[in-house]
């Protein structure tokens, strides 16, 4: 099949860890005969440098006409100075609106050899396998911000149709999976919670099949940890999701591993790792590229439908773990591009 993937480097390890990504696809095109293009854009801090925004209408566009994006990170203490105009996560933020990809999914499975640097006992890890479906496109993040020499404030907004329609997607992914949803809010104190939780009681009548519960973020936090095995989907608003993501990733070992696939109603979905751009390890080739590669994995799977492409690169990211081909996040001497290098071979 064809297909035009967008690249967005992005900033800090971005551009380390996506040309990882770019080359496996590269692979899984020549092995199943599939002519994939890729084009890359500005994204970010990057953009901000030469264009004098995060997200450059060329960006945007390119996006919203290709078949799927595969993101790096933003992001950098270049760009952080809170008095700063522009932002490089507000390019992020706009891309996600732009492409209305309101469900984010990270999946948060164990491979027992990397786990075993988990800080977590190992048996509490045994058949650890979580989807995260986060909502990406409301609350906190995008309400109306406001800011005085004495205050600010950020405002929490949720209709009841985002609520609906992210919820929908993840009872239909516990549909498929072991059927138990667990949705997570914070209804002892906001009113967002509130509304949330009511709205998942009445969606539950239309999935019968799936056991739904809820849990208040702050215990959650502390579940996920101590009986992580319990958890099959777990729904949640943008903040928690985001937070409760990056403790998940501790169970997997590293926050160089966790993929996402974030989408929508329309036809373009946006790939990314949960990680950030890493400023502390950026152009030492030390970056652990298989969070990206496996976002790649889902690109194929969700974005251009092919399975068992998709399945052959997850297996093949299983296989160089099962080797023990480590970045130094998993405790490891491999460098990224020793690591990449692993999993094409696994490919062939
Ligand atoms: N999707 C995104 O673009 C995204 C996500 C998170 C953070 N950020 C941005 O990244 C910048 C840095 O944020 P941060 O330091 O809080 O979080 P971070 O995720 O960039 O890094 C946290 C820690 O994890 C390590 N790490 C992250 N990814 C790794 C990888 N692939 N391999 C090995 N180690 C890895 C880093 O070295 C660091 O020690 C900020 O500007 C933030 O806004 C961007
Ligand atoms: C960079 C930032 C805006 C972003 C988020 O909070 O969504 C990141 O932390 C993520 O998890 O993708
Ligand atoms: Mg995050």
């Amino acid at each position: 099949m064809k297909a035009n993937i967008v690249i967005l480097p992005g900033d800090g390890i971005g551009p380390e860890v996506t040309a990882a990504a770019v080359e496996c696809l590269r692979a899984v095109a020549k092995n199943h005969g599939h002519d994939f293009q890729f084009a890359e854009h500005l994204l970010g801090g990057c953009a901000i440098d030469t264009e004098g925004t995060a997200l450059p209408e060329s960006t945007r566009a390119a996006c919203l006409a290709a078949d799927a994006v595969l993101l790096g990170a933003v992001g950098g203490p270049k760009w952080s100075d809170p008095k700063a105009k522009v932002r490089p996560e507000q390019g992020l933020l706009g891309l996600r609106a732009t492409l209305g990809v309101f469900a984010n999914l990270r999946p948060i499975k164990v491979h027992a050899r990397a786990a075993a640097l988990s800080p977590l006992k190992p048996e509490r890890l045994a058949g650890v396998d979580i989807l995260f479906v986060r909502e990406l496109t409301g609350g906190v993040y995008f309400g109306e911000k406001t800011r005085t020499p004495e205050a600010a404030s950020d405002l929490c907004r949720y209709s009841v149709i985002e609520i609906e329609r992210v919820l929908r997607r993840a009872f239909e992914f516990a549909q498929a999976r072991r059927r138990k949803l667990t949705s997570v809010d914070k209804a002892n104190v906001m009113e967002t919670s509130r509304l949330w939780r009511e709205t998942a009681v009445r969606i539950a009548a239309e999935y019968p099949d799936v056991k739904l519960e809820h849990q208040l973020v702050d215990s959650m936090a502390m579940l996920l940890l101590t009986r992580p095995a319990d958890y099959d989907v777990i729904v949640t608003e943008n903040l928690f999701g985001d937070i409760l993501t990056d403790e998940a990733a501790v169970l997997c070992g590293s926050l160089g591993l966790p993929p996402s696939a974030s989408l929508g109603a329309g036809k373009v979905g946006l790939y990314e790792p949960i990680h950030g751009s890493a400023p502390d390890i950026v152009g030492q080739n030390k970056a652990n590229p298989l969070g990206t590669i496996a976002s790649a994995a889902l690109l194929l799977r969700y974005s251009l439908n092919l399975e068992a492409e998709a399945q052959a690169l997850e297996a093949a990211i299983s296989a160089t773990l099962d080797a023990g081909i480590f970045t130094p996040d998993l405790g490891g001497t491999y460098s990224t591009q020793q690591v990449t290098a692993a999993v094409l071979e696994q490919l062939q």
